[in-house]
C-alpha cells in the first residue's frame, strides 16, 4: 500500500479509482465494511481503491483542546490497511484551507479528470465546509456522472441502538469495557510502545515486567489491572498488567507495565505491542509488599482464565 498526502499526487495517479471517504480512526468494523466494498469495487471495475483522509483530526485546527485521543497508531493503521488490499492511503494535511474547501469543491478535486469509478462512504458520512456534503448531497451531484456512489448501512453495536463509532469505542476503552472495544474494532484494544527501564523491582517481588511509556496521542484505559497479550519479535504472549503509578511505591510515574508469561528475555529499547483484553481490578496502594505480591498471583490466575477462553 502506499501513501501519499495531496490532491497533486492523486492526479499522478492515471488508473482508474474507488475512494472510501472517511476519518477511519481505529479502523472499527463499520470503517472495515466501507473499505472491503472498496475494494471489492476497485476488483470488480479494473481499478485501485484509495481511502480518503486525513493526516490529523479537523478538531487539531478547530478546537485543539478537544482533540480525540487515537484508537490506532498510524503505522498500525498501515498494516491493517494492506492487509485488506487497499493501494492507496490519501492523507491529506489538515489545515485552515482545508477545513475552508467546501462540498461542492471538494468533490470537484477529487472526482473531475480524475477517472473515477465509484465512491463508497456509510450513511452517516459528512464532509466539506461545516459537514455540508452528505450521501445524498454526493448522490445528487454525481448523478449526471458514471460515477457510482455506494453508501453502505451503519452496522450497529449489538448492545446499544447505536451505530458503531470511533466515539463510543473510546467512551467503552475510557471505561474499561474492553470486551466492547474487542468486539467493535473486530481486534482487541492495541498500541505500540518501546521497553523503558523501571525500577528493577519487580524481579524481586517474582514478576518481572516489560515497562512501558503510555503514547500521549492514544486512548488509555482506565487505571488497573488487566489480562493481556504482548507481540515481542513476531511474537504473541499472555500476561497480566497494570497501568498506573503503583501508589504502594514512592517517586513513581504514570505507565504501563505488563509481566509476560513465559518469558525471560531482556527486551529494553525494542517495540512491542500490548493488548488490553479485559479489565481485572483497579490499582491498590498496598501497606505491607507481601500483600501487593498475594494480589498479583490472583490477578496471575484470573489473566490466566480469562486468556484461555477467549
Ligand atoms: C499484575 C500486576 C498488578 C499490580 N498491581 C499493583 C497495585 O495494585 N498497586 C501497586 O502499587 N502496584 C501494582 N503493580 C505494579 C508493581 O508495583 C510493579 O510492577 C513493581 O513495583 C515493579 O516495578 P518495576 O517494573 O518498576 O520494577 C502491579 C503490577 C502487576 C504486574
Ligand atoms: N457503523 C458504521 N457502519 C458502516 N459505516 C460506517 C460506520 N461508522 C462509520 N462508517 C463510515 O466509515 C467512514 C469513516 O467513518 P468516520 O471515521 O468518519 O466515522 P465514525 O467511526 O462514526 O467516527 P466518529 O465517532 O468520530 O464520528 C465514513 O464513510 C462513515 O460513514
Amino acid at each position: 500500500m502506499k501513501q501519499i498526502h495531496s490532491f497533486d499526487e492523486l492526479r499522478q495517479i492515471k488508473d482508474r479509482k474507488v475512494y472510501a471517504l472517511g476519518t477511519f480512526d481505529g479502523i472499527h468494523r463499520g470503517h472495515q465494511r466501507v473499505i472491503y466494498k472498496a475494494v471489492q469495487e476497485a476488483k470488480s471495475a479494473q481499478a485501485v481503491s484509495i481511502i480518503v483522509t486525513f493526516e490529523r483530526h479537523p478538531l487539531t485546527i478547530l478546537h485543539p483542546d478537544r482533540v480525540p485521543k487515537l484508537l490506532v497508531q498510524q503505522a498500525v493503521m498501515d498494516d491493517i490497511l494492506s492487509a485488506m488490499n487497499v493501494d492507496y492511503v490519501l492523507r491529506l494535511p489538515m489545515t485552515a484551507g482545508l477545513l475552508r474547501v467546501t462540498a461542492e469543491e471538494f468533490l470537484k478535486i477529487l472526482c473531475k479528470n480524475m477517472n473515477v469509478a465509484a465512491i463508497v462512504m456509510g450513511e452517516n458520512f459528512t464532509f466539506g465546509a461545516q459537514g455540508l456534503g452528505n450521501p445524498s448531497y454526493i448522490r445528487q451531484t454525481l448523478e449526471p456522472t458514471d460515477i457510482r456512489v455506494l453508501v453502505q448501512p451503519l452496522l450497529p453495536c449489538d448492545s446499544l441502538e447505536k451505530p458503531i463509532s470511533s466515539t463510543e469505542i473510546r467512551k467503552a476503552i475510557q471505561e474499561g469495557r474492553m470486551e466492547d472495544a474487542t468486539k467493535w474494532l473486530g481486534r482487541p484494544y492495541q498500541f505500540k510502545g518501546i521497553v523503558i527501564k523501571g525500577d528493577q523491582r519487580g524481579r524481586t517481588l517474582g514478576f518481572p515486567t516489560l515497562n512501558l511509556l503510555l503514547p500521549d496521542e492514544m486512548a488509555i484505559p482506565p487505571d488497573g489491572v488487566y489480562a493481556n497479550r504482548v507481540r515481542i519479535d513476531g511474537k504473541w504472549y499472555n500476561g497480566v498488567g497494570n497501568i498506573g503509578d503503583n501508589p504502594t511505591f514512592k517517586n513513581q510515574y504514570h505507565r504501563c507495565e505488563v509481566h509476560v508469561f513465559d518469558f525471560d528475555r531482556d527486551v529494553y529499547g525494542q517495540s512491542v505491542i500490548v493488548q488490553f483484553i479485559a479489565y481485572i481490578r483497579s490499582e491498590i496502594k498496598f501497606s505491607h509488599l507481601q500483600d501487593l505480591i498475594d494480589q498479583m498471583k490472583v490477578d496471575e490466575e484470573k489473566a490466566l482464565r480469562i486468556l484461555t477462553d477467549v
